[in-house]
């Protein structure tokens, strides 16, 4: 018998540590489905198009909007991000369970479509640790910084709308953690 294949959504202030867990979790557990999303910000140093995001214009983004080809779309610090529908639903229809990395506000967005998914929240230690990783991973101007902080608290204020907290303290501990409650859905 195969597991049960389920959509995850993780979510979680910028600079929880969602990216460094789920690249954890993603080698011990290869067939767990990564879609990657749609986004109007421009690249950092060393993101590659197609495999960080799928990087559109403001046009194009605009386009896929109308054209309906997105699961969930919403701003974001700024900048417009989104899921493509197509790519979950291939994944489902494979039998591969897929984990959404994706805001507050595109997590409730899927739970409303799909009641069954499964919403994961990772929180820092604290605000005073989220900024000290933010600013130790550079990729942020000082104003953008500000920003990601200033939007955690209300971030922050969602978690217990989550089915499952992990708090992102010891990362070994934050990715076992992750994996068991994975495993756990999967059956
Ligand atoms: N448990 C941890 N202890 C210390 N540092 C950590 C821990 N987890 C992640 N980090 C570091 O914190 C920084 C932010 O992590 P990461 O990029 O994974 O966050 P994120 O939640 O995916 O952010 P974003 O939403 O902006 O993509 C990275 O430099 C990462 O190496
Ligand atoms: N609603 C959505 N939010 C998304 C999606 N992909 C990423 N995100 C969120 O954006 C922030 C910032 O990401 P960054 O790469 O600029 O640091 C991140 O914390 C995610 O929560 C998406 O498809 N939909």
């Amino acid at each position: 018998m195969g597991q049960t294949p389920r959509l995850f959504v993780i979510s979680g202030p910028s600079g929880a540590g969602k990216g460094t867990l789920l690249a954890r979790v993603r080698k011990r557990h290869p067939n767990l489905g990564l879609a990657v999303s749609a986004t109007t910000r421009e690249p950092r140093p060393g993101e590659v198009d197609g495999v960080s995001y799928h990087f559109l214009d403001e046009e194009e983004f605009s386009r896929r909007v109308r054209a309906g080809e997105f699961l969930e779309w919403a701003n974001v610090h700024g900048h417009r991000y989104g899921t493509l529908k197509g790519d979950v639903d291939a994944l489902l229809a494979s039998g591969t369970s897929v984990i959404l990395e994706i805001d507050v506000q595109g997590a409730l967005n899927v739970l409303r479509l799909m009641p069954d998914a499964v919403l994961i929240f990772i929180e820092p230690p604290s605000l005073e640790e989220l900024e000290r990783r933010l600013r130790q991973r550079g990729t942020e101007d000082e104003g953008q910084l500000r920003l990601r902080l200033r939007n955690a608290r209300s971030e922050l204020e969602l978690a217990d709308k989550y089915d499952e907290r992990i708090v992102n303290d010891d990362v070994d501990a934050a990715s076992d953690r992750l994996l068991q409650i994975i495993r756990s859905y999967e059956g």
